[in-house]
């Protein structure tokens, strides 16, 4: 088997200490190498659009408001027919929706929000502010030109950018491209993504003892979905090197991204990388230095990125965190985001063993006075578990030469809710 050279490493020959492994930001270099953008476009309706990425920008057709309006519940008047008086008969009604006639000279029209201001009008009176009886209307105070109207172009102007190119479409997106008339979007093809699970261990149903149920394909299946790609379950593959490079053979042609987990690693049965070679593919980057997920593996097979995630599931879904999301994001022509952006404090000690970055779970307990969040650190660093992330509001992580964290010292982390939904 052929493996590329790894940036600061060495091959995959000798494998034993952390000088072999990828720093964290080599690993995502290679990562995000393995794929481009993907530059087919769709036309959606605006309803089918959630969760798709513009793949240009979007902007108004129509200055906003259409037309000069109501902002409250009130009277439409002219201030000129207000001086020496602050009464006047009312000549009629205008609804939301409807084309009023001109006000005519000396009354007032009873207005609603977001009803067409009849021409002529120039100021509205709150309804509050004024007291109707015997078909007029008196005012309890003076109005200035302008008083309560939305003009026409007040928010934005014709032309007007409204999403970005690469904007994930939320439903807020959904409102506002709605709210310009805006009924259909061009988005970016969504990955196809291709997930399978490996190992003889893996059994659905009745299970004897040594066997267990597949955690990370669906695992993997929904976070990529959740990701914005259309993915496709391929099942579960032996631990067979052969077997597997032959169930490989073709994929490369039909997905932008294979995601395997299991096998990566240097257990007798690990045979993805030999599978990888032996399918065509080529492996362009293996192990980092990263806990849990050490042994991720980069790869191409045909066109398609081929992503080795491990076996143990707390790794898969850092794994995923760390390089996958990113990779999705930039096929989809977004800009990966920074894996934990947000600062934090800890609310724990804890003393580790350097030569690792480490990933661990953490639930928000408190706001220190200041504001930030302090976190709390689930679990003991066991990627075979995810218990500790069923609690968890999301992912910390301490950089390789950390060796001890006091209460109160600084952190960074990744809240699960900047996971989905990505700007
Ligand atoms: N001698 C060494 N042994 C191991 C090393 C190492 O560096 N040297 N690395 C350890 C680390 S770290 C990890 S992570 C695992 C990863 O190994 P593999 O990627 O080869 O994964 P497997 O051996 O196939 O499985 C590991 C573990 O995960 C369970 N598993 C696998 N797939 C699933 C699934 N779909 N759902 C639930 N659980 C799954 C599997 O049964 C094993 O228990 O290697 C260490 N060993
Ligand atoms: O680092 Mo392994 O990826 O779970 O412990």
């Amino acid at each position: 088997m052929h493996i590329a050279p790894v940036t600061g490493g060495c091959s995959c020959d000798t494998l034993s200490d952390a000088t072999e492994m990828m720093s964290l930001s080599d690993a995502l270099d290679r990562a995000l190498a393995q794929v481009a953008p993907i530059p087919d476009i769709h036309t959606v309706a605006l309803a089918q659009s959630y969760g798709r990425t513009t793949a240009k920008a979007v902007c108004a057709a129509e200055a906003m408001p259409f037309f000069d309006n109501s902002a409250m519940d009130g009277f439409a008047l002219r201030c000129a027919d207000l001086v020496g008086v602050n009464r006047l008969p009312i000549a009629g009604t205008v609804s939301a929706g409807d084309s009023p006639r001109a006000l005519p000279q000396g009354t007032a029209l009873r207005i609603f929000t977001g009803a067409l201001l009849p021409q002529g009008a120039d100021a509205v009176v709150m309804v509050e502010r004024s007291h109707e009886a015997q078909g007029h209307v008196s005012f309890t105070t003076i109005p200035s030109v302008g008083d309560n109207i939305r003009r026409a172009g007040s928010d934005q102007s014709a032309g007007q950018k409204l999403l970005a190119a690469g904007t994930r479409i939320g439903a807020h997106h959904i409102g506002l491209l709605a709210a310009n008339g805006i009924e259909h979007v061009d988005v970016i093809r969504r990955p196809c993504v291709a997930v399978f699970s490996t190992g003889d261990e893996l059994r659905s149903g009745q299970r004897k003892l040594g066997q267990i149920p597949d955690a990370n394909r669906p695992m993997l299946l929904a976070l990529a979905s959740a990701a914005g790609a259309d993915v496709t379950d391929l099942g579960i593959l032996p631990d067979d090197a052969e077997a597997t490079a032959r169930a490989l053979k073709n994929l490369g042609a039909h997905y932008d991204l294979i995601l395997t987990s299991g096998a990566v690693s240097l257990g007798g049965k690990d045979h993805i990388i030999e599978a990888l070679v032996a399918a065509g593919g080529t492996v362009q980057g293996w192990r980092v230095a990263l806990k849990p997920g050490k042994p991720v593996m980069f790869g191409k097979l045909g066109y398609a990125a081929f992503t080795g995630l491990p076996g143990n599931p707390f790794a898969v879904h850092v794994g995923f965190h760390m390089f996958v999301l990113p990779q999705i994001a930039r096929m989809l022509g977004a800009k990966p985001a920074p894996f934990a952006p947000v600062p934090a404090v800890a609310g724990f000690d804890w003393s580790r063993k350097a030569g690792r970055a480490e990933v661990f779970p953490v639930r928000l307990a408190a706001y220190t006075a200041s504001g930030l969040p302090v976190l709390e650190r689930l679990g003991h660093s066991v990627s075979a578990t995810l218990l500790p992330l069923g609690k968890a509001d999301g992912l910390a992580i301490v950089p390789a030469d950390c060796r001890e964290i006091s209460t109160g010292a600084s952190l960074y982390w990744r809240p699960f809710c900047l996971s989905g939904e990505q700007k």
